[in-house]
């Protein structure tokens, strides 16, 4: 099977698409270096090949054994056109997953059910749970507050769904919106925003509970956030399926944007990903990158367990509901 690699290195498509033919398999990977043909072809800048072994099935997304795929090292080499060919691949087979998903029947169990009934921890730096997993982390501080910035430009009724340390919502009140509504699901959370003043604030209202079943209770907005913890991306959906109720013409919608924070080329099929099905609700996205290097170091991640960003840049979505018209 290392013929397809070498193949696929070289750049020969006629010879790779005979090997396919003759019974290669287009998602064979190196037991030792992880390394598939897809990765050979898209690190040496072959498109032609990319375009061959996509077709023949190879997947996307296999890594290597230093957790590569074959777009990083696309991206990486400037390789634009396998770049381009793969981003188009990824998205493109992950929004037929996601369809896919949706046709399934539904859990009746929620996704962060365990997160929701253990203990938190709080402390200056940070909020982790009993397996010391960071929920949130004070090195996000200038990213809520960029995003508390983006909201808060939309107008004056304000939402956020999950509270956690409460950075984004004290950059939320410095705006002094009208209205400021706060949804928090965890008790531990809630307890905390209580015995620190929140219910005080006369602009403040919380809900209490998860976004899910709190959803009848709630207005329409003018700038929404959306931060939860342990949801996954089909949860994120349903809430996006809940936008054309709940943003005001003209109105900004916000996440944060920690979707596959570990491995930058799906990172982007996942902006890509978000924009589009956004795009089929009359949202129009936009990605403000923000360098967070100079934010992380070895230290930031002291008793935490896993690092759940691992990028440079991020990218801050603003996506903006259509204007009203008169007609
Ligand atoms: C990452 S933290 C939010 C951090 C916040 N943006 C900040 O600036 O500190 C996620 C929060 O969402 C809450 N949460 C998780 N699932 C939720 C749900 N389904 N509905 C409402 N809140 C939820 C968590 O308890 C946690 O407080």
């Amino acid at each position: 099977m290392d013929a397809l690699l070498d193949t696929a290195a070289r750049g020969d498509a006629t010879e790779l698409r005979e090997l396919i033919r003759a019974g290669g398999d287009a998602s064979y990977a190196n037991p030792s270096t992880g390394l598939t043909p897809l990765i050979a072809a898209a690190k040496a800048g072959h498109s032609e090949v990319v375009r061959v072994l996509l077709n023949a099935g190879a997947p996307w997304n296999a890594l290597d054994r230093s957790g590569r795929c074959a777009g990083d090292y696309a991206m990486d080499a400037g390789h634009q056109d396998c770049y381009d060919i793969l981003l188009d691949a990824g998205v493109k087979a992950e929004l037929v997953l996601g369809a896919a998903s949706r046709q399934t029947t539904k859990n009746s169990e929620f996704s962060n059910k365990d997160y929701l009934e253990a203990r938190l921890s709080f402390s200056e730096g940070k909020l982790v749970n009993e397996e010391s997993e960071g929920v949130m982390m004070a090195w996000e501080r200038p990213l809520m507050e960029a995003h508390a910035k983006a909201v808060c430009c939309g107008g004056d009724d304000i939402l956020n769904v999950g509270f956690g340390m409460g950075l984004v919502d004290t950059a939320i009140q410095s705006y002094n919106p009208s209205s400021h509504t706060i949804i928090e699901a965890h008790p531990d959370v809630y307890a905390r925003m209580i015995s620190t003043g929140w219910k005080e604030k006369a602009n403040v209202r919380i809900v209490f509970g998860r976004w899910q079943d709190v959803i009848s209770e709630l207005g329409q907005y003018d700038g929404i956030f959306f931060d939860t913890y342990g949801e996954y991306y089909e949860d994120m959906r349903e809430f996006h399926s809940q936008l054309p109720k709940l943003l005001k013409p003209g109105g900004i919608y916000s996440y944060f944007n920690g979707l596959c924070g570990h491995n930058a080329f799906f990172h982007v099929v996942y902006c890509q990903l978000v924009a589009l099905e956004l795009a089929q609700i009359g949202l129009t996205t936009q990605f403000i990158p923000l360098p967070v290097r100079s934010c992380l170091d070895e230290k930031t991640w002291e008793g935490v367990r896993e690092k759940y960003w691992q990028l440079d840049t991020y990218f801050l979505p603003a996506a903006q509901a259509e204007e009203e018209t008169d007609n």
